[in-house]
């Protein structure tokens, strides 16, 4: 869009919103009118950080007149995730009841706004590694073309933004009216022409520097499921994907942290394994990352990132990891709106 022109947003599914940092770090004069999640906690969130703009609803039941009538330009949508990540194996796709809002937005609103020219000039859908192999994929794309965009689908973690996480997702830009993205029919794995290969920053720079102990990880735990953890260092470079089960379950919710430097992490396993003795492990320190570290992992503007009072620790992490790394998506909507 050119900066003349002033940026109308729309976002969907918008959780405690990622999406809406990621369009003021890109362009901070843009506007989101309005943002749709049906999750009570989920809006009450958004409102303390973004004002009265949210709206509890169900997105399959957004009707396309009303949407019209905002005249947004471009729409961002983070759809559930759980009919399309790979950690569940019975996931349904398309079949599965959580697709059916976008199904509903992406199949039917958008095509109804398409014959008035009401349809936003750029839209972004994010969702998780796997998307790309769903039938809704398919028809997402093949509706975006009917109706005149032109499409990119991407593959990116924040790792190439020199952040130390893995959180390899889809996206999928569209556009229309503007210039053509690069005709080769591939999902990428860098925006094409930007070589953003960061240096990955070690952890320690995203550490708060007083922890209490309600986040070191309990003996119970350890003993039982010890071994199953992704332990990194303050040193380390890389953690895995944190989900919005952090803190239940152990393995591929996320990393944990062993403070001790200095000390061997399998020297010390194996000793606790020969001893059965799980107070061996506690010079390792091992702790969850707090809820203000993961807002820093995901590059929220953590320091002014407001809770509500009510909000638990355990929802914070279950809102935390459902959002989006906001630097990876900044970078999307930089190159996005660039081309319009
Ligand atoms: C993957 S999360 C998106 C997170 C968001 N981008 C953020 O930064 O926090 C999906 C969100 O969609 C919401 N959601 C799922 N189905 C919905 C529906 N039918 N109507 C409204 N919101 C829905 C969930 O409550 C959740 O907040």
């Amino acid at each position: 869009m050119s900066s003349s022109q002033p940026i109308r947003a729309l976002e969907f599914y918008s959780g405690i919103g990622g999406l809406h940092y990621a369009l003021l770090k890109s362009r901070p004069e843009a506007e989101v009118l309005k943002a749709f999640d049906w999750d009570p906690t989920s809006c009450q969130v958004y409102q303390a950080n973004h004002g009265p703009i949210i709206y509890r609803k169900d997105i399959s039941a957004l009707k396309a007149a009303e949407l019209a009538d905002l005249n947004a330009n471009i729409w961002l949508m983070s759809p559930a995730c759980q009919p399309y990540t790979v950690l569940n194996p019975d996931a349904k796709g398309a079949q599965d009841p959580r697709a059916l809002s976008f199904l509903h937005i992406v199949g039917f609103v958008l095509p109804e706004l398409a014959k008035s020219d009401a349809h936003p000039r750029c839209i972004l859908v994010e969702n998780v590694a796997g998307f790309e192999t769903s039938s809704t994929r398919q028809d997402l794309r093949a509706t975006l073309k009917a109706i005149g965009y032109d499409t990119l689908e991407l593959l990116l973690t924040p790792l190439q933004y020199g952040i130390p996480n893995s959180r390899p997702r889809y996206y999928m830009l569209a556009r229309r009216g503007g210039s053509h993205f690069p005709l080769e029919n591939k999902v990428w794995r860098n925006i094409p022409d930007c070589k953003e290969d960061a240096q990955v920053v070690a952890i320690r720079e995203y550490l708060d520097t007083d922890v209490d102990e309600a986040s070191g990880v309990p003996e119970k735990v350890l003993k039982k499921w010890g071994r199953l953890f992704d332990i990194v260092k303050p040193s380390s470079a890389r953690s895995c994907c944190f989900t919005r089960g952090y803190r239940h379950l152990v393995e591929r919710s996320g990393s944990i942290l062993q403070e001790a430097e200095e000390l061997d992490t399998t020297q010390v396993f194996d000793e606790f394994v020969s001893a059965g003795d799980v107070t061996v492990l506690q010079p390792l320190r091992l702790r969850y990352f707090t809820p203000s570290e993961l807002l820093r992992i995901f590059a929220f503007d953590e320091p002014h990132f407001v809770w509500p009072p009510t909000v638990s620790t355990k929802t914070k992490y279950r809102l935390i990891g459902n959002s989006i790394n906001v630097r990876v998506v900044q970078a999307l909507i930089t190159y996005l709106l660039e081309g319009v």
